[in-house]
């Protein structure tokens, strides 16, 4: 295990967050090293590294340039693509931090000698008794604690978050005192990074170009993806759809579907090609079960009936019990029914502001 020191590797994209994050590590006496990953880029654009390197340069701190192209097409968008013709709804942004981003600084520190990692996330960090917990950002607006549920004692023990305890306002004024104008002023990204408006249309690009590698040539996509029918919860046909993989569970907005009352998303039939749609009510659930889970600390969880969970970003705190099931999957006992869980999606728990873990959704009843 590497010694404690004082130099901090810290992921760069080029916007605001990281941006101060950089300046606020030196300003504290850290060795700052800033590395970009080649992740995606969208309309093949580059101005993200240019202005990483160019930030680099005026604070005078070592930049380096990691291409993690291929893996994030393998693990993410592959993934991505996967769970919507699995009629599930995908989390990459949830496995991009706890599989990639974090565990690749960790990888490209240690190859440095550098001890500490860093990025501008909106989180914080506390020690108790001898474990690191995730906490909420003092920005509610931009706390993205609900994303780091995944990550580990190695990587939490040695990550360093500077924009956890300032507000995004805060940040922008921080740069603009420092005559960083551009920094200041940058737009906030929105969404999921290669798909910021509309995952259908990526899906379908995506689908053009790749189905054929993906889903192999003896079930090509374009037979998944087709046409087929929105039904009531009986089975009756509503109107057409255009093809499962284009709707998620709680879905409203979207369905191109007129009636005289608001109805959702309430299930997913693949192999049908099946949409069904029913009131909102319809969608509530109090069990639910998770696999790829990730518990900071097991005696302050299980079983205890104060949890908080949450199953989006946004979304509202439910509480609940969570226990383990002897086939090793996460029980989420509701207190009070929530409505639109998804497979696939990512449930995140809570208990005083720490972050204690989280997995992914399997199956709700
Ligand atoms: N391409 C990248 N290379 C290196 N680090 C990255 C990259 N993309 C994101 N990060 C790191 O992960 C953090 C969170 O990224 P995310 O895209 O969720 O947030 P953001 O609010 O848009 O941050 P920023 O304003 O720094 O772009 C960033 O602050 C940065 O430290």
């Amino acid at each position: 295990m590497m010694e404690e020191n004082k130099r901090v590797l810290l992921g760069m994209s080029g916007g605001t967050d990281s941006s101060v994050a950089a300046m606020r590590l030196l300003e504290a006496g850290y060795e700052v090293t800033g590395v970009t990953f080649r992740f995606y880029e969208l309309n093949e654009s580059t101005e993200y590294l240019e202005d990483a390197r160019n930030l680099a340069e005026r604070l005078g701190i070592r930049h380096i340039t990691y291409d993690a192209r291929e893996v994030f097409n393998k693990q993410i968008l592959e993934y991505f693509v996967h769970e919507y013709l699995a009629g599930h709804t995908p989390v990459p942004c949830t496995l991009c931090n706890n599989r990639l981003k974090w565990p690749l600084l960790a990888e490209i520190a240690d190859e440095m000698g550098i001890f500490y990692i860093a990025t501008g996330h909106y989180v914080q960090k506390v020690k108790l008794e001898d474990t690191y917990y995730i906490t909420h950002a003092v920005d509610p607006d931009k706390d993205q604690s609900f994303f780091l549920w995944g990550l580990k004692q190695d990587i939490l023990s040695r990550i360093l978050l500077p924009m956890g305890g300032i507000t995004k306002v805060e940040a922008r004024a921080w740069a603009a005192e420092r005559g960083f104008q551009k920094v200041a002023t940058k737009k906030d990204s929105i969404g999921v990074c290669f798909c910021p408006m509309d995952y259908r249309n990526f899906l379908k690009n995506w689908l053009v170009s790749n189905g054929q590698i993906l889903v192999g040539n003896s079930w090509p996509w374009s037979a998944m993806v087709k046409r087929g029918r929105f039904v009531d919860e009986k089975g009756n046909f509503i109107a057409w759809h255009e093809g499962y993989p284009f709707y998620t569970i709680g879905q409203r907005r979207g369905l191109g579907v007129h009636l005289n009352r608001p109805v959702f998303v309430k299930e997913i039939n693949t192999e049908k090609n099946e949409v069904v749609l029913s009131s909102l009510s319809a969608l509530e659930k109090t069990e639910m079960w998770l696999k790829d889970w990730n518990i900071v600390n097991r005696e302050r969880i299980l079983g205890h009936s104060d949890i908080i969970v949450k199953i989006r970003y946004r979304k509202q705190e439910n509480h609940c019990t969570v226990t383990i099931t002897s086939d090793n999957k996460l029980h989420v006992q509701l207190h009070e029914p929530l409505t639109a869980i998804a497979p696939g999606q990512a449930a995140a728990f809570y208990k005083d502001g720490l972050l204690l873990g989280g997995g992914i959704i399997i199956e709700s009843r």
